[in-house]
């Protein structure tokens, strides 16, 4: 052998390895799901704009190392409406898990738990929420749409509240789908075995079938929206506190929190909905300097690193959500990939934290970080 190269006998591609990154589960992912899925699950609406611009902007902000700082007996802890996590990243709500993996959003839970991450499970979730809670672990926050009118609304609350469920997270950026080029041209539809099971017996909107009325989204769905007024009445009902989601700009955020949000979450669905609205990130810091310390702020849209996490607390987030890496993760090795992607972006967290001198959360301040990189010197 001395002399000779080591030839193995199973020469490994780099598609062979295993995933070792979150860009290794996405390429896995975009691999193995059926086309019309991985249009539902990975792409965005319209063009990819905004897609785009959620990873461009994170690129943008550079970060300030600092050298020599006591890292002892540092933490990544934190408390949200008074449970003590053990770090800032959260699972977002995804509809439809059981596409990806037959254990569903049970299985999410599970790697969620794992790796102690708090899971918001949706409503569109494909399994009834009592046997995701069921599990125990960290699948403690419920999110819901508007369900028609006030009444279907609670009552999906209180059943939530019944299971189990801490914190109720309503949706406001979505009240119609966006549009969605790539579902389009792949003719995504659900399949007979996968529904939104939780949202049986909810009050449907009622159309009236003879109406000539030539646009179908003014005249016939618009009566069913939720308005700000319905918001207001919902946070007075509603048996948990409730964090609004979808919010992109200062006024909205100020007006969900006079409405009675005890928290927002700074988003744009992932690029699911208009194609052309902001990066979550590069509107965050005006929706935490007009909301002022009042509620938490969280944000999710293009999360992919421990070091965006990093950025987006140092721009004033509480905490963050992700979507597609537990998406991929989920896709790929059920549980244990969605346990694996969080504990990379855990991993990565700390070791930016480590880099950047910052023992704990609160370090990390908007002077770690630098907003435009590409136009300083
Ligand atoms: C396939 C898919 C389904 C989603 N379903 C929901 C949902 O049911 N409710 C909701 O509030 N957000 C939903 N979202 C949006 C996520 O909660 C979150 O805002 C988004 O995924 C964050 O962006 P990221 O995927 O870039 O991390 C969904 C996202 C994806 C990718
Ligand atoms: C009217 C919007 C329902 C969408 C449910 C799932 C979802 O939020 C998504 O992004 O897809």
């Amino acid at each position: 052998m001395q002399g000779q190269a080591f030839i193995p006998m199973c020469p490994m591609t780099s598609a062979d390895h295993l995933p070792l990154t979150l860009p290794d589960y996405h390429a896995r992912a975009a691999e193995a799901l059926q086309a019309e899925h991985a249009a539902y699950f990975l792409s965005g609406a319209g063009e990819g704009v905004t897609m785009r611009s959620n990873r461009r902007d994170f690129e943008a902000i550079g970060l300030r190392p600092q050298v020599l700082q006591d890292l002892r007996n540092g933490d990544t802890k934190l408390t949200l409406f008074g449970t003590q996590m053990a770090h800032p990243i959260l699972v977002a709500p995804f509809a439809y898990q059981s596409l990806l993996d037959e254990g569903g959003e049970t299985a999410t839970a599970q790697g969620a738990t794992a790796q102690e991450a708090l899971m918001v499970l949706s409503a569109q979730s494909s399994q009834p929420m009592e046997e995701v809670r069921a599990q125990g672990g960290t699948c403690d926050w419920f999110q819901l749409y508007w369900q028609t009118n006030l009444d279907g609304t609670l009552m999906l609350a209180d059943r939530a509240a019944k299971a189990g469920f801490q914190v109720l997270v309503l949706t406001v950026d979505a009240p119609v789908n966006g549009v969605r080029d790539d579902e389009m041209r792949t003719g995504f539809v659900l399949p007979d075995t996968v529904r939104p099971v939780n949202l049986d017996g909810l009050p449907q909107p009622v159309f009236d079938p003879l109406s000539e009325d030539d646009s179908f989204l003014f005249n016939r769905i618009a009566h069913v929206l939720p308005r700000w007024d319905d918001l207001r009445s919902f946070c007075e009902q509603s048996p948990l506190p409730v964090v609004v989601k979808g919010i992109l700009t200062p006024e909205d955020a100020t007006r969900a929190v006079k409405a009675g949000a005890a928290g927002v979450i700074v988003s744009n669905h992932g690029a699911r909905v208009l194609d052309g609205a902001p990066s979550a990130i590069s509107v965050l810091p005006n929706i935490v300097q007009a909301l002022d310390g009042s509620v938490p702020v969280l944000m999710d849209s293009g999360v992919r690193r421990g070091s965006d996490v990093f950025k987006a607390l140092a721009l004033g987030a509480d905490a963050v959500l992700v979507g597609r890496p537990v998406v991929c993760g989920l896709a790929v090795a059920g549980a244990l990939g969605v346990s694996h992607v969080l504990r990379l972006l855990r991993d990565e967290l700390e070791v930016t934290m480590a880099l950047t001198g910052c023992r704990t959360l609160a370090d990390i301040t908007p002077d770690r970080v630098i907003p435009d990189a590409h136009r300083l010197t």
